[in-house]
């Protein structure tokens, strides 16, 4: 990149910034009378300063020379007294803005994670999760500590040195203008620095979010990095990373160490020849001892607001990619909703149909999940190249109370189907009903309750036994608990420790894998959905458990129209009709017996599924 493109780019940045942090202002806006208070007295605190060489001058000139003790100690109570109250006045400054802005940080941080929640998984799938941890952590305590602090302090201090500069210059205006000297060139700077400074705090922070997914990565997954001895490389990746985000903060530390080194000499230049023009004045008697004094204690009460604004200035573009960062995420577009007043109604005769008939209602062509000339594509990667479609023209009709089962080859699309009903994913042609509704025109949280889910990968969450299950149906009265709990062949939560209150830990860790599997099989039916899908929800069970769940499960599968992802013969002997699912086609619909005789494929997945479960209850009756 030329150094004109990057400071072209640098600038556009920078405007950017200032943008960003303009966005923070309706969360601002509830505090901003503490805010702009906190200003008002962080001012007037700062002016008080100013005072201090007045009075020096007042001592300096008057006292001082008379040789009047009672006139010194006078100036130095008022001298005291101005300082106590400048101290006073700053830290009631600071009570005033910090419970208001924690309330902003808090604000901000509940939106992120409301957003999070309702953005597509797509999005979940694409961004790493150490970048949107430190989006809600240390992006949002910067953004604090920039309303707190930079912000204020950006006012206080340009205030301070106005009134300073006016004051030096009624004083003595010669020497004023000796002072101002330096103020071009030091704009100038700044704003060099700024524009590189932003660039490299944009660097560090992103550095921070992949540091912050490295840890993540192995914590989570410390059990692989334990089993596979893993240590020193993961420590060899961590300290890369680690060692790159040191060089970016060096190249920080490098920015702010040369603006601060010139932001403190040239005032300190221009002081000294206002002192040696000052001297010959005094000597030449064209000014008074007193004045010059005051001239030089002004000067240097204004030493401090101007040497900070370089680490404020830094401190400012560190909180604009903060909330860069911040609103990134916000900007993403939620998953579309279908809303009470758009939603398609249910139809009256197919409500009339439900209530005479009960659960088991519509037989007809409509009713049941069906998914017509379905077609999805996962959504192009960073790189822009569009992805190939995983699935393609699919059409299935799973009958009213009908349990279907899905085969296929790994890699074939199975998941990625189950996904779509749910709408986890959005099919990109075609449509899916439920009874003859588009469920992309169905309110999502209806879809919910008609669609239950339990996938391969059991999530569980840090809660307890019973709070995990009923996730699935926060309502569900004890009996029905019970029941999931059953059907899901999950009974030994009983004796766990504190029965179903038993909390499980991190993301369930404290269960084994079949364990989970069957918590989140209970989670699944404890609602009775009209609707379930389950990924190969029986993958982690032994022999034996699983064809107890199976037992259980057939009663479950008779009351609701069940899509199931199996792998096993046993598991597809619980379907009524079979799907084999080939490259993202439908290739053949039938009975197990019917696709074993006409499907070549379908006969040997099965013979290789049957040939690992008999290997499994060969190698189980030896041990
Ligand atoms: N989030 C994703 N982003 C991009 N591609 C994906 C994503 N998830 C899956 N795929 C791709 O989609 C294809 C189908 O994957 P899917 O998980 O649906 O297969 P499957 O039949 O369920 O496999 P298995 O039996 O091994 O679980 C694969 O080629 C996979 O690489």
């Amino acid at each position: 990149m030329t150094d004109t493109s990057a400071a072209t780019d640098a600038a556009s940045r920078n405007r950017s910034a200032v943008r960003s942090l303009l966005r923070l202002w309706p969360y601002v806006r509830p505090v901003r009378a503490r805010l702009f208070s906190a200003a008002f007295v962080a001012i007037v605190a700062s002016c008080l300063g100013l005072v201090i060489p007045l009075v020096l001058k007042w001592m300096v000139d008057g006292p001082v020379t008379d040789r009047d003790p009672g006139g010194v100690w006078l100036g130095a109570l008022a001298l005291l007294a101005l300082g106590i109250v400048e101290a006073v006045l700053f830290g009631f400054r600071r009570w005033l803005v910090a419970r208001p802005l924690a309330g902003v940080e808090a604000a901000m941080r509940a939106d992120l994670y409301r957003h999070l929640q309702r953005l597509p998984v797509a999005f979940h799938d694409r961004w790493p999760s150490g970048q949107l941890l430190s989006r809600g952590t240390t992006d949002l305590m910067l953004l604090r500590m920039f309303l707190a602090f930079p912000l204020t302090f950006l006012l206080v201090n340009a205030t301070t040195i106005l009134v300073g500069c006016a004051i030096l210059l009624i004083q003595e205006w010669t020497l004023g203008l000796v002072l101002l000297a330096p103020v071009l060139p030091l704009v100038a700077l700044c704003s060099v620095f700024e524009a590189r400074y932003a660039l490299v705090a944009r660097r560090a922070q992103d550095q921070v979010g992949d540091l912050t997914t490295v840890v993540e990565e192995g914590v989570l997954g410390i059990r692989i990095v334990k089993g596979f001895g893993r240590h020193q490389s993961q420590s060899l990746a961590f300290r890369a990373l680690t060692g790159r985000l040191r060089g970016t903060e060096l190249d920080k530390a490098r920015l702010l160490a040369g603006i601060w080194g010139l932001i403190m000499t040239i005032p300190e230049l221009a002081i000294g020849a206002a002192l040696v023009l000052g001297t010959i004045q005094v000597a030449d008697g064209g000014l008074s001892a007193g004045t010059l004094v005051a001239f030089l204690s002004t000067a240097l009460a204004l030493r401090w607001p101007v040497e900070s604004i370089g680490f404020i200035l830094a401190l400012c573009q560190e909180a604009g990619t903060a909330s860069e960062r911040y609103f990134e995420v916000m900007d993403e577009p939620e998953e579309t909703e279908v809303t009470a007043e758009t939603a398609r109604p249910e139809r009256p005769e197919r409500v009339a149909a439900r209530d005479r008939d009960g659960d088991e209602d519509e037989g007809g062509d409509e009713g049941g999940l069906r998914f017509e000339g379905v077609s999805f594509r996962y959504p192009s990667g960073e790189d822009g190249a569009a992805s190939v479609p995983v699935l393609a023209s699919i059409d299935l009709h799973i009958r009213p109370g009908e349990t279907m089962a899905l085969v296929g080859a790994t890699g074939s699309g199975k998941t990625t189907l189950t996904a779509l009903v749910p709408r986890l994913h959005e099919v990109t042609s075609g449509r899916i009903t439920l009874d003859g509704e588009d469920i992309a025109l169905m309110e999502r949280r209806r879809l919910r309750e008609l669609v239950s889910v339990a996938f391969e990968e059991p999530t569980l969450f840090s809660a307890s036994v019973g709070e995990n299950v009923l996730m699935g149906r926060p309502d569900a009265d004890a009996e029905a608990l019970d029941r999931a709990l059953d059907v899901a062949q999950a009974g030994f939560v009983r004796d766990l420790p504190d029965g179903i209150r038993t909390e499980v830990g991190e993301q369930g860790h404290s269960l084994s894998g079949g364990q989970r599997q069957r918590l989140a099989l209970a989670r699944a039916v404890v609602g009775r959905p009209r609707f379930l899908v389950l990924d190969d929800p029986l993958s982690a069970l032994d022999v034996h458990t699983e064809a107890l769940v199976e037992a259980a499960l057939r009663c479950v599968l008779r009351e609701t129209t069940a899509l199931v992802v199996a792998h096993r013969p046993s598991t597809v002997l619980l379907a009524d009709r079979v799907a084999l699912l080939s490259e993202g086609r439908i290739a053949a619909v039938g009975t197990h017996q019917e696709l074993l005789r006409s499907s070549g494929e379908y006969a040997w997945l099965m013979a290789g599924a049957e040939a690992d479960a008999g290997f499994g209850a060969l190698e189980g009756s030896e041990r």
